[in-house]
């Protein structure tokens, strides 16, 4: 970074290109003294956090520290559970969407979410992209069609299951109806895509498949992803938040985590010492 002085004498700064291109990322995701209960289990504490466009964020800690409310918190499905209570501030794209006037369901058509258990509908291949577009509006079938080849393409199984599209889902491999689950997702073109443990129910080739998919689609989404799998945090993710008892330890570049965490306890997980 320079600093020069323009033609009013005020001291202005240069970056350089990779400032800028750190600079020019839009903030997607920003928690505030996010804190959440279950009844009377504290499980979110004062989490701080942004979350930058067209990055992969990673969500790292050992069971139970919170990893998976975090995320639940971001499409505010975690309500869905009556003893529920949370206090702070969520903003998505600006809105603080824990506000009563926030409509909930304009975030999920932005926010899309893939699970640890692949889920397809008992429908065909073709049914499953489909369905949400068709929920929301789309009747044309020409439409259909494009949406649902343009969302297998985008989740690497179109080649797989070009020939098949009206077979049902649940006849294909867990590591293709994962990827099935993704191309869901991108047939509401989303935002945001949460991933809670993607890769935990898939053999060793199905989970690079999906993490090679993860790196491409972040160049069109802002992914979330939590996962136990140390290697796989510093292989795909931009940055990492470490979680502890429900408080963030430690955020930072997935390589500054990996490579040279601030906080002890940081370490000693990566490392292995606990969790
Ligand atoms: N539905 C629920 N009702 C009550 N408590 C819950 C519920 N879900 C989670 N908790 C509690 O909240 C805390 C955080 O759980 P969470 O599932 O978010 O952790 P996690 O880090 O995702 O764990 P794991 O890695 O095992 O999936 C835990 O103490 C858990 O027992």
């Amino acid at each position: 970074m320079a600093v020069i002085t323009d033609k009013k004498n005020i001291n202005v700064t240069t970056l350089n290109k990779e400032e800028k291109q750190v600079s020019a990322k839009s903030v997607v995701y920003n928690t505030k003294d996010l804190n959440l209960w279950y009844g009377d289990d504290h499980a979110l504490k004062n989490i701080n956090l942004s979350i930058y466009e067209n990055e992969v964020t990673a969500i790292i800690g050992p069971s139970g520290c919170g990893k998976s409310t975090f995320i639940k918190t971001l499409n505010r499905m975690v309500e869905l559970i009556p003893v529920v209570r949370i206090s702070g501030d969520i903003r998505y794209r600006e809105s603080s969407i824990l506000e009563k006037s926030y409509k909930v369901e304009a975030l999920r058509t932005r926010v899309g979410m893939v699970f640890q258990k692949p889920n397809p509908f008992p429908k065909s291949i073709y049914d499953n992209i489909a369905y949400g577009p068709k929920i929301h509006g789309i009747k044309d079938k020409k439409i259909l069609d494009e949406i649902v080849e343009r969302s297998l393409r985008g989740a690497a199984i179109w080649d797989e299951v070009k020939d098949r599209l009206k077979e049902n889902a649940y006849g294909l491999s867990g590591g293709q109806q994962q990827r099935l689950c993704i191309a869901r997702c991108l047939a509401i073109e989303p935002d945001v895509i949460l991933m809670d443990e993607p890769t935990s129910a898939l053999d060793p080739i199905s989970t690079l498949k999906v993490e090679e998919l993860i790196q491409d689609l972040k160049k069109d989404y802002s992914i979330i992803i939590v996962t136990h799998n140390m290697q796989q945090a510093a292989r795909i993710s931009d940055k990492t938040a470490f979680f502890l008892n429900g408080e963030v330890v430690e955020f930072d570049e997935t390589d500054k985590i990996f490579a040279n965490p601030n906080d002890k306890r940081t370490e000693d997980y990566i490392t292995g010492r606990f969790g």
